[in-house]
């Protein structure tokens, strides 16, 4: 069995302070990589809570022709489509970034769900030629069904799936029902990961995951190698002393 991640959970008073505090975070997190090896891995997530964060990081001082940006899952739709979460860092993040386009590794949504998954698969196993160690940071979000990228409950995601990346329909509930995403294994060989939950829509998955360790959530099953924090605002977590970096 691999050692637990430390874990720590920090509640913030704004989404404005959880977001300024997540890009601050990211930032030293790929700058400390940084300081080991010549390049960086961050695994994108979608939906609407990295909105902020991506704007704040784009004024991030970081070296970022070493920095190689992936997506942790995404809906099957074109690139340029408003549900993408290509097309939400594209607005947010990469508008004004100089970052080499070779540096920038979005998930194939062209031909078969299937192909573009084993498409993004073997993109991985090229990219992270040592197998036991993936992303720098992985960021991901919690929807309030407790699926976190395209993991959801009712898949029963495998923290021992032997592929990297699947296809997966997503349930009714959800708009976009083609989705692709890392499996758990891929999340859980990353050094660090960063979930970012915002809204009081969330607050019954937050309680599920951090105070019952609800197994059936594929959020609860997330493991890191080194490190797993997790932010989130007031509203996902009342606090009465929730920091708040707007003061
Ligand atoms: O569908 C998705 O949902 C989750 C949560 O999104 P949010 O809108 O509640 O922030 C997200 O992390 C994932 O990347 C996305 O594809």
């Amino acid at each position: 069995m691999p050692d637990s991640p430390s874990v720590d959970v920090t509640v913030f008073s704004t989404y404005e302070a959880l977001s300024q505090a997540a890009a601050a975070h990211v930032q030293s997190v790929l700058a400390r990589a940084l300081n080991e090896q010549d390049r960086c891995a961050l695994a994108l997530a979608g939906g609407s809570t990295p909105r902020r964060l991506y704007e704040h990081l784009a004024h991030a001082d970081l070296p970022w022709e070493r920095v190689h940006l992936f997506w942790g899952d995404e809906r099957f739709v074109p690139h340029d489509d408003p549900k993408s979460n290509v097309q939400l860092v594209r607005e947010t993040l990469l508008a004004d970034l100089a970052i080499p386009a070779d540096n920038v590794h979005p998930m194939p949504t062209a031909g078969t769900p299937e192909a573009a998954a084993s498409t993004y698969a073997a993109h991985l196993q090229r990219q992270f030629a040592d197998q036991a160690h993936t992303f720098d940071c992985a960021l991901l979000g919690l929807g309030s069904d407790g699926h976190t990228a395209s993991l959801f409950p009712e898949h029963n995601p495998l923290t021992t799936d032997p592929k990297q990346v699947r296809a997966v329909t997503a349930p009714a509930r959800h708009d976009v029902k083609q989705r692709l995403t890392c499996t758990l294994p891929v999340f859980n060989r990353s050094r660090q990961a960063l979930f970012l939950v915002s809204g009081e829509a969330k607050r019954g998955a937050v309680r599920a995951v951090l105070d019952e360790n609800d197994a059936s959530l594929p959020a609860t099953h997330i493991s890191p190698r080194e490190h797993l924090a997790w932010f989130l605002d007031t509203s996902a977590r009342p606090q009465p002393n929730a920091h708040d970096l707007d003061r």
